[in-house]
């Protein structure tokens, strides 16, 4: 990008932002930052970056011609991917007359499939990964557990946040984990991956970005996930040397053949010294909310500087930091939230409350940053001060 127009005016730089979420409230709130036009969208209304957004639309980001409407409707300068279940057919014709998706529309076509993106790692790219199989229907999926072998992991090719996951360790894991796949994926029925359970020392993920000037990565994110869904991240986490190493070659070429420009989130799996890639987001990413409090620019306005093509010559940490998710669980419109205070009275500890407008079972609504002595110390203060967190509805 040139030069940065006005908002709301003739001249003005617009993102359409697809997907609303905490992230891209945080990227929304990146880009008013250079005074750019935000465009949020998502399916339900009062979603957290439409908030923040100049303005917002409704729509099925599945429905190709609903999304192609808008697109011509808005006449965006970028179109930034906040979620994977998009349309993204629409996105790669819209590219080839001359829309621009961030990082680009082929990206996003492969991450929003995990058979996308695992053949392009594992058969096109030959990085390691889990052994795996994809399979359409219950039989290739029983199939498919044969070759595989107890334990594994079953997921929906199309889903997020551990929605419709399951790891199964005898064979009674094996109907349930279907028909959880089946009816917990984010875009209904379909195709599942069928991965070898990695046991791991720990995991991370990579923040990378590619910018103007070449390819950063940010200090390796440590993280614990529950029931497929992130619940803390700390930054950074130690590695040996080579696993370091790895990890990063594992994420540059991934990235590199992604392409495009932005902040992508590079998930690896690390035993001793050797990285196992597991899955790549093409935009920041929910354990990177860390960086928020760890780094002088987070995850959500390297993406910005990225995506508008500005400079990052540097990123620089605060030391020893963690993040807490606040998951809400219940049913409910309009929560309430209580016992800030307490939350916030610790120092070096921050909170971001998304505004999400309502909870059906169970959703993360809010987050805690600490900084800390240590990863330790900085992983107690975030949950300690999750946990003074009350919501009432
Ligand atoms: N093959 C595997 N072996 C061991 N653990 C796994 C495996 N696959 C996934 N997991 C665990 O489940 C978590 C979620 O998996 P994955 O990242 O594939 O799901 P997701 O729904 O795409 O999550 P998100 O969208 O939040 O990144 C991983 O971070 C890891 O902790
Ligand atoms: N792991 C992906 C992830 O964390 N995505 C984030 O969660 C939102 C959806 O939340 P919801 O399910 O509560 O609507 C997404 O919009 C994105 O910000
Ligand atoms: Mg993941």
């Amino acid at each position: 990008m040139k030069a940065l127009g006005t908002p709301l005016s003739e001249r003005a730089t617009r993102v359409l932002l697809l997907g609303s979420g905490e992230l891209g409230k945080e990227v929304a709130i990146e880009l008013q930052r250079f005074a750019v036009e935000v465009i949020a969208v998502d399916r339900y209304a009062h979603a957290p970056a439409m908030q923040v957004a100049h303005r917002s639309h409704v729509i099925d980001m599945l429905d190709g011609e609903a999304l192609r409407r808008l697109i011509e409707l808005e006449k965006p300068d970028l179109v930034v991917p906040e979620i994977e279940a998009i349309h993204t057919p629409t996105l790669e014709a819209m590219e080839r007359e001359g829309l621009h998706v961030i990082p680009t529309a082929r990206a996003a076509r492969l991450t929003m499939d995990r058979e996308g993106i695992r053949r392009l790692a594992a058969e096109e790219l030959g990085l390691p990964t889990s052994p795996y199989r994809f399979c359409g229907t219950r039989e290739e999926y029983e199939q498919a557990i044969e070759a595989i072998g107890l334990p594994c992991v079953v997921k929906p090719v199309m889903s997020s946040s551990g929605k419709g996951q399951s790891v199964l360790r005898t064979r009674e894991d094996i109907g349930p984990a279907w028909d959880y796949a089946q009816s917990g994926g984010r875009a209904g029925q379909g195709r599942v991956i069928v991965e070898g359970f990695v046991a791991f020392d720990y995991e991370i993920t990579l923040l990378t970005v590619r910018h103007r000037d070449g390819t950063s990565f940010c200090a390796p994110i440590g993280h614990v996930q529950e029931d497929g869904d992130y619940r803390e991240s700390w930054q950074p986490q130690p590695m040996s040397e080579a696993a370091r190493v790895g990890a990063e070659r594992i994420a540059g070429t991934m990235t590199e053949a992604l392409g495009g420009v932005g902040l992508f989130g590079v998930e690896c799996f690390v035993r001793g010294d050797t990285v196992i890639f597991s899955e790549v987001s093409p935009r920041p990413h929910d354990t990177g909310l860390v960086t928020l409090i760890s780094q002088d620019l987070s995850e959500f306005a390297l993406h910005a500087r990225a995506i508008l093509g500005l400079p990052i010559p540097a990123i620089r940490s605060f030391g020893p930091s963690a993040s807490c998710a606040v998951l809400v669980e219940g049913e409910g419109r309009h929560p309430v939230y209580h016992g800030l205070d307490e939350a916030l009275a610790a120092p070096d500890t921050a909170l971001r409350v998304f505004g999400k407008p309502e909870v059906s079972g169970r959703r993360r609504m809010a987050v805690t940053l600490a900084r800390g002595e240590d990863i330790e110390d900085a992983r107690a203060k975030a949950r300690t001060a999750a946990a003074c967190i009350r919501v009432t509805f």
